[in-house]
């Protein structure tokens, strides 16, 4: 059972609802779907999931996932239609209207893909329980199910060890994952990128991790961010989790549906 909803947050919903083109895009992890060992495994709440099948329906609304994920995981675990925009992979990998267009690496970025992955799966062979999720264009080094201890070292070792190797490696932390990437976009790039694309007046944004934080930090004064869960953050709202961000979502939905008939 989700917890109720602020006033504040309500009565911002509620004039959110009232733009001509609204962009809804919302992380996947930790935010419409709760955290669970297995990254295949994650599905989103079926309550969110409705929510979002509503707001894709709605008309001047177009929906976004800007997820860490390959934009290949996210296809599979979100398993929604295809006029959801998506982005993978911290910005890097982009499926818009046509999905004909796919990330291309040169050929340093290649070899640098490929030094990692040998820098990084050394680490993982390891230690217990430290494995490595590959990406296009870079890797996840996931830690959630070792020790503490031996999930520092791992981040110690991979960090010093693949900086070593390759020049101008981004690296992110995220929740029991440190992400190696071989090139550098933010969550709030992605933001900017379908703001211009969908022409919207303005932007909801939902998110549950440090990555997410380039994305609030993108949002201007009339747009709405909502943080999922603990942490520090420059959202303006802050709920509980995914039950919570469903409500939020089948909230904005009712609300516009409402304003979109009345236009
Ligand atoms: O940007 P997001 O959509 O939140 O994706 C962030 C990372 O999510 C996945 O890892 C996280 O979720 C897993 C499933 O709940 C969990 O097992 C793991 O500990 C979390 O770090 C995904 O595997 C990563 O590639 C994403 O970058």
């Amino acid at each position: 059972m989700p917890q109720p909803l602020s006033s504040a947050l309500i009565g911002a919903l509620r004039e959110l609802a009232r733009v001509k083109r609204l962009l809804v895009a919302l992380d996947f992890d930790g935010t419409l779907a709760p955290e669970v060992d297995s990254p295949d495994a994650a599905r989103a709440i079926p309550e969110a999931r409705e929510a979002v099948l509503r707001l894709l329906a709605l008309p001047n609304t177009r929906v976004a996932l800007i997820s860490g994920r390959s934009l290949a995981s996210l296809i599979a675990v979100a398993d929604l239609p295809d006029t959801t925009l998506l982005v993978g992979s911290h910005g890097i990998e982009i499926r818009l209207d046509d999905p004909s267009d796919h990330i291309r690496l040169n050929t340093t970025e290649l070899e640098q893909v490929e030094v990692l992955h040998e820098v990084l799966g050394e680490v993982a062979d390891s230690i217990d329980h430290v494995w490595l999720e590959s990406k296009p264009a870079g890797f996840a080094l996931h830690t959630r199910l070792a020790t503490e201890h031996d999930s520092r070292v791992a981040h110690l070792v991979a960090l010093s060890e693949a900086q070593a190797e390759v020049e101008n490696l981004t690296v992110r932390e995220g929740k029991n994952v440190l992400e190696f990437s071989v090139r550098s976009t933010t969550k709030g790039e992605a933001v900017e990128h379908l703001r211009r694309y969908t022409a919207a007046d303005a932007v909801f944004y939902a998110g549950d991790d440090v990555t997410d934080e380039d994305a609030f930090a993108a949002l201007l004064p009339h747009d709405l961010g909502v943080k999922s869960g603990p942490g520090k953050t420059e959202a303006a709202f802050r709920v509980e989790g995914p039950d919570e961000i469903a409500l939020v979502l089948s909230t904005l939905a009712t609300f516009r549906s409402g304003d979109v008939h009345e236009q």
